[in-house]
């Protein structure tokens, strides 16, 4: 029998003891939450418990009071703001609940946005945008604006935009909150799907119990600390 001596992989996503208030409310106490790459997690917790805030820590959108956020075995919340929003155009895709396509740009424009911002060729972005409209089974409509598509059919635009950089991580804040069942039951096999096909990670908000299911591990967020719900433990 040989023994494998090679250390196991580090966590790819680390938010170690994390603090966060708005003015004197506070949003997270001492959060603490590890996700190794390729894997798809679901933060649930009841409303106001601090999911949000902690996503956007954990994407480097908001720095925290306290703690650190460590990403691919580097300090995430110590990178200045220049250096935080590349590696969200870089490394990180987004997908919300709405809100998030630009209305007076056409499907294709939107998905190819993040490529030409990154300054890819005009007809390689679009190409790359195409190929992933496609993959989204949204053939056909990537000439129409926002507002002439449906909201599944929007929300999978924008998992097409969150994808066409290849990010390590996508971070979904209640990415199926607005649709019916049905269409959000699609939007999530989508996302679960091609994220895996992709070795992406995902780290998905949701009050969904559904969506929930989709991901490999649950973890709740509760007074603005993370738990485990099987051991209801706090991690950190
Ligand atoms: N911009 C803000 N200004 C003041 N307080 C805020 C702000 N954003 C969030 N909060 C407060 O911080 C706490 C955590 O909010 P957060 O949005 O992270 O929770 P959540 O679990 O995502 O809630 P929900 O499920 O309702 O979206 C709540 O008490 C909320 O009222």
């Amino acid at each position: 029998m040989t023994i494998d001596a090679r250390p196991a992989p580090g966590p790819l996503l680390e938010a170690r003891s994390v603090s966060r208030s708005y003015g004197r409310t506070p949003a997270l106490r001492e959060a603490s939450l590890s996700v190794t790459a390729g894997e798809i997690l679901a933060i649930m917790g009841p409303s106001g418990s601090g999911k949000s805030t902690l996503l956007h820590c954990l994407a480097g959108i908001f720095t925290p009071d306290a703690g650190e956020v460590w990403f691919d075995g580097g300090r995430l919340d110590t990178l200045s703001d220049a250096g935080r929003s590349r590696l969200r155009r870089t490394a990180f895709g987004f997908v919300f609940q709405f809100g998030q396509l630009v209305p007076e740009l056409t499907a294709a424009d939107n998905v190819a946005l993040p490529l030409l911002l990154g300054r890819t060729g005009r007809r390689q972005a679009y190409q790359r945008a195409r190929g992933w409209l496609d993959r989204l089974e949204l053939d056909g409509l990537g000439g129409r604006r926002t507002g002439e598509l449906s909201g599944g059919q929007a929300q999978r635009v924008a998992i097409a935009r969150a994808l066409v950089t290849r990010p390590k991580v996508i971070f979904a804040d209640e990415p199926t909150g607005a649709l019916d069942s049905l269409a959000g039951e699609k939007v999530m096999d989508l996302l679960v799907g091609l994220a895996r096909q992709e070795g992406a990670t995902v780290i998905v908000v949701t009050h969904d119990s559904r969506v929930a299911a989709c991901a490999d591990r649950e973890v709740i967020v509760r007074d603005g600390k993370v738990t485990d719900p099987y051991a209801g433990e706090v991690l950190r």
